[in-house]
């Protein structure tokens, strides 16, 4: 009777598993376990090994089924309990060991993973697996390799155009580390060692991210396309901090608003990858906490190849990385970040120097002071970087003040403008510096004038070269897709150097593999 039961549960979880319904998988596994978890005291009472084996058997192929399931669910916690209990009753179960790799390469612990992986192509049962098993451990040994030295060829995917799926990448945590930030008493990331533009810092991997093709702001369905892609997010970040206790410990180093001078500073090793084994006790998440936090450390993601090529511009991401939310915004920033798939990479877009802070634009910071404003308000701070200071005593002139209001009406000639501004620089003796500053603020008003032959014809002569122009404001803003690509139309002469360090600033080395020309001029110009 017991038996008939057994083969019947056996055979309905294996119909689950087939039909990948993961949950009802799981529910049916657990009482097949709970049964012959029952069985197998009653047997040992009996002392009958036959049967004992049996048993055993039959609950390490639950466990790893069920460990399937879970994994499946990304209930990583859960399923590598239950391959460590498969592989305590059989310690080559080939089941659970290419499941418990799979989990490790997830949780980016690929030398882990990779002695799964080797432990399961010894064992009988790989014979058909065996290509597979090969492809796991030559991607751990990438990924590995990608993670210890910090150098990534995407080189494939740009000269495919960025097309297709975005390539596999693993985590990378190179000369940083947290430390209480001077600027605002939080806690922010620095460098521990010099670093010259375009060093790649670290790349991450989010939690989650919530995508949707949002359409242009101010249609109808704007609104309620946004708050479904934001629920998304929640939904996944509430759901990988309920399974993962690492996870929701690691979120809940993040700061919620306010009260950041008392929080403390987590060590950098707790976020390397491979680095484990910290135990974490099971924690149920805070709802409210999680949503604060959100608040304060959700960036929105730029896709590179979306805009890279300039395609699919209504196409919007956001994201929770956990490392990059320890860095600071600044609009006189020393760092950038691309978005590879679910990965952020961040690279000095200017040399930094040993101990300094990295900071990355949270927002565009090609606009004007008032503006800037307005977008860190929304954020819940005011920035008191250089270039805001700088601004601040600035901002009160009055025909700065005439420029906005003119630009903001339209309308006038953008060339007149910029050699108004150009002559007020001269009369107020700004250095070069703080013209970066300005410019940079009015780039939208240079970029138009560079970018019509009229207003060159008329202007031209009394206003600075785009190669004066673009270099001042890439000092004040690091490098800058858009100043690189009006730079590359209109720079007479193309400085080879100053456009590989653009490129630097702008894409770190992503451009390196390939033929520098070809990679501007195939993908970046239009
Ligand atoms: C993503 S977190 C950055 C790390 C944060 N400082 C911490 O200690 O966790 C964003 C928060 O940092 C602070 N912050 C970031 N940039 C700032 C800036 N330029 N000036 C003042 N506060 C800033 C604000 O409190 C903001 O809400």
């Amino acid at each position: 009777m017991e038996e008939e039961m057994l083969q019947q549960l056996r055979s309905k979880a294996t119909e689950l598993l087939l039909r990948e319904e993961w949950i009802q998988a799981i529910n049916v596994y657990s009482q097949l376990i709970s049964l012959c978890q029952q069985n197998l005291s009653k047997t040992q009472q009996a002392s009958d090994p036959d049967r004992l084996s049996k048993i055993h058997k039959s609950l390490s192929l639950a466990f790893s089924n069920r460990a399937e399931a879970r994994s499946r669910l990304r209930d990583f916690d859960g399923a590598i309990e239950d391959c460590d209990r498969a592989l305590e009753m059989e310690g080559t179960h080939f089941k659970a060991l290419l499941c418990k790799g799979k989990i490790l390469l997830n949780l980016n612990r690929y030398s882990d993973a990779s002695h799964f992986f080797q432990k399961a192509l010894l064992d009988n049962q790989s014979n058909g697996s065996s290509e597979a098993l090969q492809g796991y451990l030559d991607r751990c040994k990438k990924l590995e390799f990608q993670s210890k030295t910090g150098t990534f060829d995407l080189s494939e995917w740009v000269i495919n155009g960025f097309k297709g799926k975005s390539p596999e990448l693993a985590e990378f945590i190179g000369s940083v580390e947290i430390k209480r930030s001077e600027n605002n008493g939080g806690r922010g990331l620095f460098v521990t060692k010099n670093v010259e533009a375009g060093t790649l810092l670290f790349v991450t991997r989010a939690v989650a991210t919530g995508r949707g093709i949002l359409p242009e702001p101010g249609e109808d369905a704007d609104e309620s396309a946004r708050l479904v892609m934001w629920k998304d997010f929640i939904d996944k970040i509430v759901e990988a901090s309920m399974k993962c206790c690492r996870t929701y410990r690691l979120i809940c180093t993040l700061s919620s608003g306010g009260g950041e001078e008392d929080l403390g500073v987590p060590d950098i090793s707790l976020f390397r990858p491979e680095a484990e084994e910290v135990v974490f006790t099971k924690e149920k998440p805070e709802m409210g906490k999680l949503l604060s936090i959100l608040d304060v450390n959700s960036l929105t993601e730029d896709a590179i190849s979306a805009t890279v090529l300039g395609r699919n511009k209504e196409y919007s991401g956001v994201g929770l990385w956990i490392l990059a939310s320890f860095i600071n915004h600044s609009c006189n920033p020393n760092a950038r970040r691309l978005h590879v798939g679910d990965h952020m990479m961040v690279h000095a877009s200017r040399d930094i120097k040993a101990g300094e802070e990295i900071t990355f634009a949270y927002f565009d910071v090609l606009v004007p002071l008032r503006k800037r404003r307005e977008m860190s308000k929304t954020w819940g701070f005011q920035c008191n970087c250089k270039r805001c200071r700088y601004e601040e005593v600035f901002g009160c002139r009055e025909e700065l003040r005439e420029i906005e209001t003119v630009l903001e009406f339209g309308g006038s000639d953008k060339g007149a403008l910029v050699s108004k501004l150009e002559e007020w620089m001269k009369k107020w003796v700004t250095k070069g510096k703080e013209k970066g500053y300005l410019r940079a603020s009015f780039w939208t008003m240079y970029s138009d004038v560079f970018n019509s032959e009229k207003s060159m014809r008329r202007w031209g002569r009394r206003i600075p070269t785009i190669g004066a122009v673009a270099e001042s404001v890439a000092e004040a803003v690091g490098g800058d897709e858009r100043v690189m690509i009006v730079f590359l139309q209109n720079g007479s002469a193309r400085k080879t150097a100053f456009v590989v360090q653009l490129a630097k600033e702008v894409y770190y080395q992503i451009y390196v593999y390939y033929n520098l020309r070809g990679f501007m001029f195939k993908w970046i110009l239009p």
